[in-house]
């Protein structure tokens, strides 16, 4: 008789005793343990000062992850973080890897199309417009964007342009950092149906971090800082 063929659960994101501090400054993160099976929407969670954009950027590889600590592990989609050289890591994202962090950080002299040109250059290339026009029409943008310098764009419109950035190259994984902050609950709520629908592939695995507990509804997992991270434990405990 046969085996029953086993099923392949591949994780997203896979971190053993990850331990980061920043310089000399206490340490910011401690996560002895944390998976996210890949085609996960994750809502992640946490007071202020808990660790959440330090993570996103060790994830994203923004911030260089710690380096000889046997026990570290930081994976994602299988590749060790830490076996990468810097450069190699920057590719890596720009291949994999889509962010939209709380500022934009659109460049706001140039074009939308120019904006989306650029990401694109450093990540997978290819026909850039027909793409731009395809992600502005998902995110319900007019066509006519793409000639407007990214300054002058309401904060909304640079937000779902900040989203077709990160999609631009088709990444596995989008991270995404507190964007909606500025924004009213409906307009917060709005935001993220939008998002989720732009980015809704059963393989695509979605990071949103946000104080704002409300959004929390709109995913199927929620994690929380306060569990994850063992250094914000012992932060707070410190002083009660
Ligand atoms: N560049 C830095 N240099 C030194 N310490 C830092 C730096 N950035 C963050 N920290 C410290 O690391 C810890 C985690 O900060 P982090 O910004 O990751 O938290 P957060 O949960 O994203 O907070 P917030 O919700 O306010 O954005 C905090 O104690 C913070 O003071």
């Amino acid at each position: 008789m046969n085996a029953p063929v086993a099923q392949l659960a591949v994780n997203a994101i896979a971190v053993e005793n990850l331990r980061f501090s920043y310089g000399g400054a206490p340490i910011a993160l401690d996560i002895p343990h944390w998976q996210v099976p890949q085609g996960s929407h994750v809502f992640l969670r946490g007071p202020s000062g808990s660790g959440k954009s330090t993570l996103l950027n060790l994830l994203s590889g923004t911030l260089a992850p710690p380096k000889n600590q046997a026990a570290t592990q930081l994976q994602i989609f299988g590749q060790s973080l830490a076996a990468l050289s810097n450069r190699r890591r920057d590719r890596f994202r720009a291949e994999h890897i889509g962010v939209v962090f709380q500022q934009f950080n659109l460049i706001p002299y140039l074009s939308v199309l120019d904006n989306l040109r650029l990401a694109a250059h450093f990540g997978r290339g290819g026909d850039v417009r027909d793409r731009a026009e395809s992600l502005l029409q998902q995110l319900k943008l007019p066509l006519s964007l793409l000639s407007r310098q990214a300054q002058a764009l309401s904060v909304g419109q640079q937000q779902r342009v900040a989203i077709a950035r990160a999609l631009i190259n088709r990444p596995q994984l989008l991270l995404v950092d507190e964007p909606t902050s500025a924004l009213d609950r409906d307009a917060r709520d709005a935001f993220v149906d939008i998002l989720l629908q732009s980015y809704s592939g059963v393989e695509n695995t979605l990071i949103f971090v946000s104080h704002d507990t409300t959004l929390a509804q709109h995913f199927p997992v929620v994690a929380d800082m306060r569990d994850l991270n063992q250094a914000w434990k012992l932060e707070a405990a410190d002083v009660t």
